[in-house]
């Protein structure tokens, strides 16, 4: 079974799409790391994040790898565990300029969808998992929350690491990510016409890991 979890930054996807992969014993699929490490390595080298012919070939010849250690998945790029860099600022920022390049999106997708071939189910965690990359998902939920408890959020989350946040900085820069992407012409963020929309600004973690796990025994 392929269960896809798309949805703006914040909204929860990564919690959820953990905690499912857990219960149910499926691969996890996290999209935006992907386009996370591409950033890096376009941060790296030096290729210009407004370049949309280098970024594809640089995204073409991706050298990442997804080793599992101690129940957490570690990245690596280039043979170096790039797994803490890839959660900053500045490259949450940079993937969603790299992501809107059609040429980036699509020298990624076979990548992405190759995790299906592991056989044991699959959780997609994305922008675009229900609609672009397993159009054919047997459970596809699209998890939003208010963009004010998104930034509220991410300020915890940021506390809870020790960095102080700026309250106002994170819901600007929330509010930037998810015009760019809902307005970009390939794979805008958006709901598949099958989704269940699973509204989280008034659920805690666990209610909205019980409405998808009630979802997916549905259409199973
Ligand atoms: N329903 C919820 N209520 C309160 N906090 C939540 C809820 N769901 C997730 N969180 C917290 O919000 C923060 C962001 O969650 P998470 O990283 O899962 O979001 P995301 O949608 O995967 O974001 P991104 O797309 O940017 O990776 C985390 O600190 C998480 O613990
Ligand atoms: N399927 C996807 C996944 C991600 N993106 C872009 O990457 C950025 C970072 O994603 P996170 O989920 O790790 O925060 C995100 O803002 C998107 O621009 C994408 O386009 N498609």
């Amino acid at each position: 079974m392929i269960i896809t979890v798309d949805g703006p930054s914040g909204a929860g996807k990564g919690t959820l799409c953990y905690a499912l992969a857990e219960k149910l014993g499926y691969t996890l699929l996290d999209s935006g790391a992907i386009y996370r490490v591409t950033a890096l390595a376009a941060l790296k080298s030096a290729v210009k994040l407004d370049d949309e012919f280098a970024l594809a070939d640089l995204a073409r010849h991706l050298d990442i790898q997804f080793v599992p250690q101690n129940g957490e998945v570690q990245i690596l790029l280039n043979n170096e565990n790039v797994s803490a860099q890839i959660r900053t600022q500045e490259v949450a920022d940079a993937a969603s300029k790299v992501a809107v390049f059609p040429g980036v999106r699509k020298a990624l997708l076979q990548l992405q969808k190759d995790f299906a071939k592991q056989g044991n189910g699959l959780i997609a965690d994305g922008r675009d998992m229900g609609m672009v990359v397993f159009p054919n998902a047997q459970a596809k939920l699209f998890l939003d929350a208010s963009a004010e408890e998104r930034a509220k959020r991410r300020l915890k989350q940021l506390q809870s690491k020790g960095i102080n946040g700026n309250f106002d900085q994170i819901f600007a820069e929330i509010k930037e990510r998810d015009f760019r992407d809902r307005n970009r012409a390939v794979a805008p963020l958006k709901p598949a016409e099958d989704a269940l929309l699973l509204d989280s600004t008034e659920l805690d973690i666990n209610e909205v890991i019980a409405q998808a796990l009630q979802f997916i025994e549905s259409k199973k």
